[in-house]
């Protein structure tokens, strides 16, 4: 097989998948569900076929075989042929071998038993060992990924993602992060808005440390505004002020800022790249967030042309689809309401404060910023060793409520305790540490709702009196005891108050009675009057929910949403509405 032309191979591949296909959608209950490899392996097939000059092959009916009660195994040689395919042609293989390798990986996975994930992993990361790690954009498809090393959601948690993997560019995947070809449907393009924000970077003078702004490039994460107000001022002129704080504290600000907008010069000279390890962060509703300097590459696989001063060993790409600066992140998933699924109803403080690098951030600028400058608290951190910040937030992320990182990484209880006790610290130093940690909570962005605050402050209170007690002379701490797990405040979650600030519930669902089983479903009568004014507002800058043409257009995309429970963003419809909604799709999408 190797040795024939592509075309060739595409046409037996594309061939194959046709009849996994029909094998697949036989055995599904569920109709709706049919074709599950359309719009995922068939279309990018046809569609490389297409790009290499191939003729088009024509499904043909396939009998029922043994191997349909079992699909794993076909799944898996086919995923590993296009692998093969996609690796021998690179560096830039038909984009629709690329995307069809990694539906197809990541449905072998899914079909393949736990125990056994590890070795497929390993057998599709051989077959393209050689493959460098990058980032190819399918001009109005996903972010084609090759040997990613490490991606992760917004809690600083592995996400598992296959050798290749596709990630969702247009925002309405229902299998977030990753593609679901969604894109193919919707009529995402990948192009940049003519009226985005101008690049244009700007330089603002200081000594040492001058800082460089290009705003045409910025994703809007407020990440400098909300760390260094003084410097990074948002509703002043110039918006940088590089005499507002101290060198040091700059300098981490700007390498913090995800999109690169931001970059500094020390005596005019740019400063060598930052030497983290390759990732990609998956933020909360918003852009991913890549890391040490993966490449990024258009379908021709040169590098993506950037603005001027963009680094590039870190950048943002837009995950919403409506970026005006695709495909970096241009901060429009903000004014798009753009929002991954609903956190759980009863959400650990771990998740609420945003994981691991949230209190990571939070725990640097306590003790990169405020300790060493405070004349009480200096003295006594002066020696600590340089991962303090990463062992306190593993603490905190594992009294939280999240992983149990402080205890498989770094001693665990026992070990806490020892590096309190024989301090004889006093009342003095907790105070000051308790009011500084809260500045810090504060400037790294964690949230300032009543009831995390609350939960936070009860935290410190009682763990830095401990603290102060354990680290007393003669002091006996109760030996081996776990890393406790604080929990919200009297049982006070989030979701449990409704704000005296939120807007108004303006308007309530026109109390229109759902249509009975056997009662034929119309637009006009039963779908439009489920959505709000204010949900048509919402929408307004993609398609008119009280248009029948357009939500006939979009509804298997709406009704993804509202599966999910992610549309409308204000909370989800109840199961009856929703099955109303999916009867009406079925159903023709009558108007
Ligand atoms: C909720 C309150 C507190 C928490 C969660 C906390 C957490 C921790 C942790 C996890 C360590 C050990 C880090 C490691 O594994 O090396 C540590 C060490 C230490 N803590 Fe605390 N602490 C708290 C309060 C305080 C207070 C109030 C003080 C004094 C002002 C203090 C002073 C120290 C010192 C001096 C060390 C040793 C640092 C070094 O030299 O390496 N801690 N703390």
């Amino acid at each position: 097989m190797t040795g024939a032309s592509i075309p060739s191979r595409l046409r037996s591949l594309l061939t194959r998948a046709h009849a996994l296909d029909h094998g697949l959608t036989r055995r599904m209950t569920d109709a709706d569900a049919g074709e599950p490899l359309r719009d995922t392996v068939i279309r990018p097939l046809a569609e490389a076929l297409a790009e290499v000059g191939g003729s088009a092959v024509e499904p043909e009916p396939v009998e029922p075989t043994a191997a349909d009660a079992d699909p794993a195994g076909l799944v898996r040689t086919l995923a590993a042929d296009v692998t093969r395919l996609r690796a021998e042609v690179d560096p830039a293989p038909p984009l629709g071998v690329q995307e069809a390798a990694a539906a197809l990986q990541h449905l072998a996975w899914l079909f393949t038993d736990e125990d056994d994930r590890a070795a497929l992993v390993a057998e599709f990361a051989a077959l393209q060992a050689g493959l460098p790690t990058r980032i190819r954009i399918a001009p109005n498809g996903p972010y084609l990924v090759t040997n990613a090393p490490r991606v992760t959601d917004r809690l600083g948690e592995p996400i598992p993602v296959l050798p290749q993997t596709a990630l969702c560019r247009c925002g309405e995947s229902t299998t977030k992060p990753l593609c679901d070809g969604s894109h193919a449907q919707n009529g995402f393009t990948g192009a940049k808005d003519p009226g985005r924000v101008p690049d244009e970077r700007r330089t603002y003078p200081g000594a040492p440390v001058a800082v460089t702004d290009n705003r045409g490039i910025c994703a809007h994460s407020g990440l400098c505004t909300d760390r260094l107000s003084t410097v990074f001022r948002q509703k002043e002129e110039p918006f940088v002020a590089p005499s507002g704080d101290r060198m040091d504290e700059i300098v981490r600000t700007v390498r913090a800022c995800p999109s690169g907008a931001l970059d500094y010069l020390i005596d005019g000279r740019s400063p060598p790249p930052q030497p983290r390890d390759p990732a990609i962060e998956v933020s909360q509703d918003g852009p991913y967030r890549v890391t040490g300097s993966i490449p990024l590459v258009g379908a021709d696989g040169e590098p993506e042309p950037r603005g001027p001063g963009a680094p590039t060993e870190h950048y943002s790409l837009c995950r919403c689809g409506h970026s005006q600066n695709k495909p970096f992140c241009s901060g429009m998933h903000w004014y798009v309401n753009f929002a991954d699924p609903p956190r759980s109803e009863e959400p650990t403080l771990y998740e609420w404060a945003g994981g691991l690098p949230a209190l990571t951030r939070m725990t640097h600028i306590f003790y990169d910023k405020y300790v060493p400058q405070d004349p009480l608290l200096g003295p006594l951190f002066a020696r600590m060793a340089p991962d303090h910040p990463e062992r306190v937030a593993a603490w905190l992320v594992e009294t939280f409520g999240g992983p149990k990182l402080y205890t498989e990484q770094y001693g665990g209880y026992d070990h806490m305790v020892s590096e309190h006790a024989g301090k004889a610290l006093t009342e003095e130093w907790r105070t000051r540490w308790t009011q500084l940690i809260g500045r810090a909570a504060d400037d790294a962005g964690l949230p300032t709702d009543a009831e995390f605050r609350a939960a936070f402050v009860a935290y410190v209170e009682w763990g830095s009196r401990i603290a102060v007690e354990n680290s007393q002379p003669g002091a006996r701490p109760p030996a081996h005891m776990p890393v406790p797990r604080w929990w919200w405040v009297c049982g006070a979650t989030p979701g449990a108050r409704v704000s005296a600030l939120a807007p108004a519930a303006t308007e309530e669902t026109r109390e229109t009675p759902l249509p009975t089983e056997d009662q034929p479903i119309g637009f006009a009568e039963h779908i439009r009057p489920l959505f709000r004014e204010m949900d048509r507002k919402s929408m307004s800058f993609m398609f008119d929910l009280w248009s029948h043409d357009d939500v006939s257009a979009h509804a298997r995309a709406i009704l993804a949403r509202l599966r999910q429970g992610s549309m409308p963003c204000d909370g989800a419809w109840p199961a009856d509405r929703v099955d109303v909604f999916a009867r009406w799709v079925d159903e023709g999408a009558p108007a």
